[in-house]
């Protein structure tokens, strides 16, 4: 909404008349000038609780002021990521670099540093010369394509963060307390698919849990993640201070001596609780904090609350200790030596440090150690690896003394956890705590919105935790759950709008039918869900890895197994089921390689540039290959170094292999993939969208605006349920 608006007032602008000034002009946050960014409050309170020296306060303040940077980053498969990068580099940064525009001169996009295998990426350009200098126009539309079809992700530098201190491999169980929108998810599961190439195997053994308590931003948080379908990947949404244990069948204990006693309840490697927050640390991007900020705006979030008593509150609520309860619960569902990185984006202590000594101090057995990645250490040049051993040792004395200042400028009385005041050296580390705030905002700002990164290793598991069914019990008293479910007319009992995933059974002819063709062999079919309780194969499937079927299997509520086949004969000839684009790194690894049709660029262009092409539209070996092949649905590959003709000099070969679903009927041969995913495609290979909608596009029948590039946020089409990777 507030973007429109903004385009209106643009298109005012443009006529070269003078702009009336709307009364309404006043409560609008994002028409602040930077001589109205003040705080007094705001500023009174960092200035106290940063701890910044005085003569680089004011240097920070104007930090907060400057707009962010643009930053996105390239997501998707490490195939895909690899690609889009030398597409960025190789391609567009040439065409980018000594660009004028107006007179200014316009700096080209920069990889930032820090991001391993520079996927990540930042630039400066004003949105005016973003859509009308020509080199940045086509800059513009590729990323608006890219990020459609999911293969970028606009990002803050920043928020990139948490996920990489986690250092996520292939084998690790991992869960994302509060994970919608989903951006860090994403890189988690990038990072859970790091060994996958285009052929080989992609099923990870581990597993990514991704949480959300807000029912509608779970589907934001499914299209964020549906880019890399992965059969490792589950959403769930319930509270995260109170995640359900998850437990595996008495097989899957290591230790045979609780084999026969009990089932196991599942402990994650790595938890990210990238709690809900204040947000004040997006001040430079939500400049409306501006406007708004006091010191009470946080505290219903903060975990110190009562620590601060009654007194300062005013009405203590017990369920103001959010973070902190989050935070304590991830604690309890870690395995021993596994990590958790417990993020904000909050500049407060009393959101950060606080909550992470607090769970220090309640919850026994954890240290805080430094994990940030070795790289960014370097570059943000900051803490001594000797203070943060201290720190480790003496985290609670040195964290504790941070809620000391918090609350002793509150005005509370506040002693550490061993009841004593806090002493100077408590101080000293507290100022040393801050100067890595500080190097953040010196090295690049965008990085000052790092909260406290937390490693916490080690966790005995405890028989009081929540179960799957005790939370769906806990939840469905609430008036929100009960929004988020429809009444069943007859029972008039609530159910979830969801349809339950149901495995098929082992041996159905229909899924053993689509397995002809394209021919998958070793393919994991007991794996397979469907979305009805009948387990009937209707519309899509879902696979999920070993590890996911232990778990769906093993917990009460509603997860099932359809016991034998229905007797069906067998007899389906043509197979109802088809590969799509989003099912094709799932399949792919399984699909007999001798089965893989080979086609040539030109075949690709043709693919493109029709919907229904007919088989007499190919070239000859094309036609006579496709044609040889049964109706269905089959698997094309592009190879790479085929060169592009008719294509600009920029966009003169197939950089690397291409591999699409397609579906050969009688006589003609279509591309399966949806027509935005086809544009960027065009756009990528071809350096021009060539497709139907493209040239809709060009010749004005469509809404040829510019669209701009997405936020993550934005985005809701295409969500679905709880999926664990597409077939
Ligand atoms: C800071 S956002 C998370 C951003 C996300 N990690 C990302 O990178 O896209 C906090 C999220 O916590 C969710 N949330 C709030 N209370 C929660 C709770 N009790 N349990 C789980 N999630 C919660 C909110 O719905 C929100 O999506």
């Amino acid at each position: 909404m507030a973007r429109t608006k903004m385009k209106e007032s643009r298109k005012r602008g443009s006529g070269h008349k003078p702009r009336v000034t709307n009364p309404d002009d006043d409560k609008r946050d994002d028409l602040l000038q930077k001589s109205d960014m003040k705080n007094q409050k705001f500023e009174a309170y960092y200035e106290k609780q940063l701890a910044i020296p005085s003569d680089e306060w004011c240097k920070f303040l104007d930090t907060c002021r400057e707009p962010l940077p643009s930053t996105f980053r390239i997501a998707g498969s490490r195939e895909t990521a690899a690609v889009l990068t030398s597409v960025v580099q190789d391609t567009y940064i040439p065409h980018l670099t000594g660009v004028v525009f107006e007179d200014q001169p316009i700096p080209p996009p920069m990889a930032l540093p820090w991001y391993p295998n520079g996927l990540a990426w930042q630039f400066n350009v004003p949105k005016k010369a973003l859509r009308r200098s020509p080199e940045f126009k086509k800059f513009h539309a590729f990323l608006v394509f890219e990020t459609e079809v999911g293969n970028i992700t606009r990002q803050e530098a920043v928020s990139m963060l948490p996920p990489l201190f986690l250092d996520v491999e292939p084998h690790h169980f991992v869960l994302d307390m509060c994970a919608a929108p989903g951006s860090k998810t994403s890189q988690l599961l990038e990072s859970l698919h790091s060994s996958q190439s285009l052929l080989e195997s992609c099923v990870p053994p581990g597993l990514l849990i991704a949480n959300d308590s807000d029912y509608k931003r779970t589907h934001l948080l499914i299209h964020q993640t549906a880019r890399l379908p992965s059969p490792a990947f589950m959403v769930t949404n319930v509270d995260a201070s109170i995640f359900p244990s998850l437990y595996l069948p008495p097989e899957s204990v290591a230790d045979s001596s609780e084999r026969k006693t009990r089932p196991s309840s599942l402990l994650f490697d790595r938890i990210l609780c990238d709690v809900p927050c204040s947000g004040d640390g997006t001040i430079r991007k939500n400049v409306g904090i501006w406007k708004k900020w006091n010191a009470y705006g946080w505290q219903w979030l903060a975990c110190a609350c009562f620590h601060l008593g009654s007194r300062f509150m005013g009405k203590p609520n017990c369920s103001s200790r959010l973070q902190l309860r989050i935070l304590q619960r991830a604690m309890r569902m870690l395995r021993r030596g596994g990590k958790i990185v417990y993020s904000t984006c909050s500049l407060n202590p009393v959101e950060n440090e606080a909550v992470v000594a607090e769970a220090l101090r309640t919850v026994p057995g954890f240290e805080l150690v430094d994990s940030r990645p070795t790289i960014l250490r370097d570059i943000l040049n900051t803490t001594s690896p000797r203070f943060l051993m201290e720190k480790a040792q003496r985290v609670s004395v040195g964290v504790i003394g941070l809620q000391q200042k918090n609350l002793a400028w509150l005005g509370g009385h506040v002693y550490s956890s061993s009841g004593t005041r806090e002493g100077k050296r408590t101080a000293e580390e507290v100022a040393e705590v801050y100067d890595v705030k500080k190097a953040r905002l010196e090295g690049d700002e965008d990085v000052l919105m790092a909260s406290a990164t937390t490693e916490l290793p080690m966790s005995k598991p405890t028989d009081s935790e929540p179960s799957f069914t005790s939370t769906v019990r806990t939840r469905s008293a609430t008036k929100e759950v009960q929004k988020e479910k429809q009444q069943d007319s007859g029972t008039g009992e609530y159910v979830f709008k969801e349809m339950p995933y149901t495995f098929v059974s082992p041996g159905d002819p229909i899924v053993e039918n689509c397995k002809q063709v394209p021919s998958l062999w070793d393919f994991p079919s007991s794996n397979l869900l469907v979305r009805n309780p009948a387990g009937e194969p209707t519309r899509s499937l879902y696979l999920t890895n070993d590890i996911g079927t232990k778990i769906f299997m093993r917990q009460e509520s509603g997860f099932g197994r359809r016991d034998g086949g229905d007797g069906e004969d067998g007899a389906e000839r043509v197979p109802r089921f088809r590969v799509l684009s989003e099912g094709l790194p799932v399949v792919l690894p399984y699909i007999k390689p001798e089965t893989i049709l080979d086609a040539d660029v030109p075949a690709l262009r043709v693919l493109l540039e029709t919907y229904y092409p007919l088989l007499s539209s190919f070239g000859e070996a094309f036609r006579r290959d496709v044609g040889g092949r049964p109706q269905g649905s089959h698997v094309v590959r592009f190879r790479a170094g085929g060169t592009v003709d008719g294509a600009s000099d920029v966009h003169r070969r197939l950089t690397h292999d291409l591999v699409l679903p397609v579906w050969r009927s009688t006589s003609s041969v279509s591309l399966m993939i949806d027509k935005k995913a086809k544009s960027a495609l065009s756009l990528r290979v071809f350096g021009e969208d060539f497709t139907v909608a493209g040239r809709q596009a060009r010749s004005g029948m469509d809404d040829a605006r510019e669209p701009d590039v997405p936020e993550t946020e934005t985005e809701t089409e295409g969500a679905e349920g709880v999926k664990a990777g597409t077939v």
